[in-house]
């Protein structure tokens, strides 16, 4: 039903300095802004009905006119992590009807999440002890730790987080693509006493053939390989899943353009019966990919093993609808939409390079 016409489009490159405090740094991603393309389309309907979409980006790369920036070199850190792939707030109807069995459990106990907020690569030992014994208190069970850059610090942090969260707990890891497919067996032939659960884009991601050969090599040694926050596409995945190279299917809510993109992979992964484990964090993505998997859950793998969705503390407040958390796990979301709306006022202040927030940091980086 028609409900109005479109009567405006805004886009803003809003940016946050995630990279002051290491947040979010990876083995490729050493010094990232956490930032978005945001877009609002509003429309003249009478309820005021209105669209909000973002981009996922690393700072630099929310910029239009790349070339002139010399972005997209390769190990330019500051590059869109996230292809373009708008995803829309629109008004309707929260459908929180209780009609199953695992939509019961949902609202009562949440999809488990897992979360790599305490080992993001640039943090120090002190600070991983920290945010690790602080997570302990909080309940979570799952852990991430980015790997990949030093083979000595990997042993040593690997072995920081493994004692402190015990045998039993789950520990994950994270290469960011570093690797080249000979270097990811070795270094994880290394890495494998800490008993990971799997290793995350060991190598590039377009290399489906060099993920089948290094799930082929990891598997035996009880680590199995996670991929997809890169996968643009559904053909990328099918092919993924085709070439057995993945035991654990990560899909991007705003990698993979639209929620039909999504929804395919969904799908298909179940034919495959692959887990489904999301990639999260970034600006929103917490938000908008909760709503996929735990669908997904209801409607389409009706299981959770092996399952669990990424989950990182940052940002969140900026958002209209932010993510609620209990006991380690998103609770569903009540509000109608995909939970995609920022504040104004955080926009406002975010935005790049006039916003409050960025004009007092880029007037202190010319003194
Ligand atoms: C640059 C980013 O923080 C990445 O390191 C992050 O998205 C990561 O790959 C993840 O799996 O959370
Ligand atoms: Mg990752």
């Amino acid at each position: 039903m028609v409900r109005g016409r479109i009567s405006q489009l805004s886009v803003r490159d809003v940016r946050f300095p995630t990279s002051l405090g290491g947040h979010g740094s990876d083995a490729m991603h050493t010094d990232p802004d956490y930032s978005a393309a945001y877009v609002v389309i509003e429309t003249d309907a009478e309820d005021g009905i209105k669209g909000c979409g973002i981009t996922f980006t690393l700072g630099k790369g929310t910029e239009v006119d790349w070339s002139r920036e010399g972005c997209g070199a390769p190990g330019d850190s500051s590059c869109p992590k996230c292809g373009v792939g708008l995803v829309g707030q629109a008004g309707g109807k929260a459908c929180l009807e209780v009609t199953c069995g695992h939509e019961k459990q949902m609202l009562a106990q949440g999809y488990p999440a897992y979360t790599t907020s305490c080992a993001w690569l640039g943090y120090s030992d002190d600070t991983l002890k920290q945010l690790c014994a602080q997570a302990l208190k909080d309940g979570w069970t799952r852990f991430k730790v980015k790997v990949g850059a030093d083979l000595q610090d990997d042993v040593r942090r690997c072995q920081i987080i493994r004692d402190m969260i015990g045998p039993e707990k789950t520990l994950m890891m994270d290469a960011n693509q570093r690797w080249d497919v000979p270097e990811a067996v070795e270094w994880m032939s290394k890495l494998a006493k800490f008993k990971p659960l799997w290793i995350e884009e060991p190598t590039s991601p377009d290399d489906i053939l060099g993920h089948a050969a290094i799930s082929k090599a990891l598997v035996p040694l009880g680590i199995g390989i996670a991929t997809g926050e890169q996968c643009h596409n559904r053909v990328i995945f099918k092919q993924l899943l085709q070439a057995k190279a993945l035991q654990f299917l990560q899909i991007d809510s705003c990698r993979l353009g639209s929620v039909n993109e999504n929804l395919s992979v969904l799908l298909m992964a179940k034919k495959f019966e692959i887990p489904v484990c999301p990639h999260a964090g970034g600006v929103g993505l917490c938000e908008l990919v909760q709503h996929l998997i735990i669908f997904d859950y209801i409607s389409v793998s009706a299981s959770l093993k092996n399952r669990m969705c990424e989950y990182v503390d940052h940002l969140h407040e900026h958002f209209k609808y932010p993510v609620m958390m209990q006991r380690a796990s998103y609770m569903p979301p009540k509000d109608p939409g995909y939970s995609t709306e920022m504040k104004e006022e955080s926009v406002k202040k975010h935005q790049y390079p006039d916003g409050e927030v960025w004009k007092k940091l880029l007037a202190a980086q010319e003194n």
